[in-house]
């Protein structure tokens, strides 16, 4: 079964989350004019904590991180002490494989020194080629050797390019075969519509992170996510999943 990622900017989108529970798997906190990754505040995760069902996990972005090991570990610390107990780390300023593993060793042990049951999300992004980030394909080998639960993409500019995009399905599917192959989950996003659904079943990803798709207006910052899309989005995942698993192609 594939999980639904939703990202709300805020305790009143998260409270719109709430709404539409039963249809989603997991609430993302972030904040997303400090970024495509752009971490909130923690008082805000604490308040979506509490705000959302008990059996919903709440993720947080730590942020569109730079390469500073120390700095990056401590703040995912704060989002996990925060009631976060999926750490998503965006490898922005992170050039080099190498980097990105320094990171991320240190946020996962930050992390799981406070909670070892947390999960800890490397996240590269897909249009990495625009920003001069680590290459979409390191990031499932960063995620292994530094002890992180999964594998991520996003886009790291939202100007209305989405994931495929930058890397083809083809690709995407590469991505959740490395992942796999070392242990991790795979997780991939950036402005992915209900259309992108059928493609991402048969890749094989675990988690599809969503915002725009299910906004007003496919709006990711003047609409606000609306618990009807969710629901709506939520259908069309089931329906795909259900003719992958009988082996005949949805009508898109
Ligand atoms: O983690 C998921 C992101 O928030 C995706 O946002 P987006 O669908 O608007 O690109």
């Amino acid at each position: 079964m594939v999980l639904l990622l939703i990202s709300p900017d805020g305790v009143e989108e998260a409270l719109d989350c709430a709404k539409a529970a039963e249809h989603l798997d997991i609430v993302d906190v972030k904040k997303p004019d400090e970024g495509s990754l752009g971490a909130n505040f923690p008082w805000v995760i604490r308040e979506i904590r509490d705000a959302v069902p008990a059996d919903k996990p709440v993720s947080a972005t730590v942020g569109d991180v730079p390469y500073k090991p120390g700095t990056v570990a401590q703040a995912a610390l704060g989002a996990v002490v925060s009631g976060a107990t999926y750490i998503k780390v965006g490898l922005y300023g992170c050039t080099t494989p190498e980097q990105g593993i320094e990171v991320m060793r240190a946020v996962v042990r930050a992390v799981k020194d406070h909670r070892p049951d947390a999960l800890v999300v490397a996240s590269g992004y897909a249009d990495a080629h625009r920003i001069g980030c680590v290459n979409p394909l390191a990031v499932p080998d960063i995620a292994a050797r530094s002890g992180a639960d999964a594998a991520m993409l996003d886009t790291a500019i939202k100007d209305g390019t989405r994931l495929f995009d930058h890397v083809p399905p083809d690709v995407c599917a590469e991505f959740v075969r490395l992942a796999h192959e070392s242990g991790r989950l795979a997780a991939l996003a950036g402005s992915v519509k209900q259309a992108d659904l059928g493609s991402l079943t048969r890749i094989g990803t675990d988690i599809v992170g969503v915002r725009g798709a299910v906004c007003e207006g496919g709006d990711r910052n003047a609409g606000r996510i609306q618990p009807h899309l969710v629901a709506a989005f939520r259908a069309e995942m089931d329906r795909q999943a259900q003719e992958h698993a009988v082996g005949v192609p949805a009508v898109n």
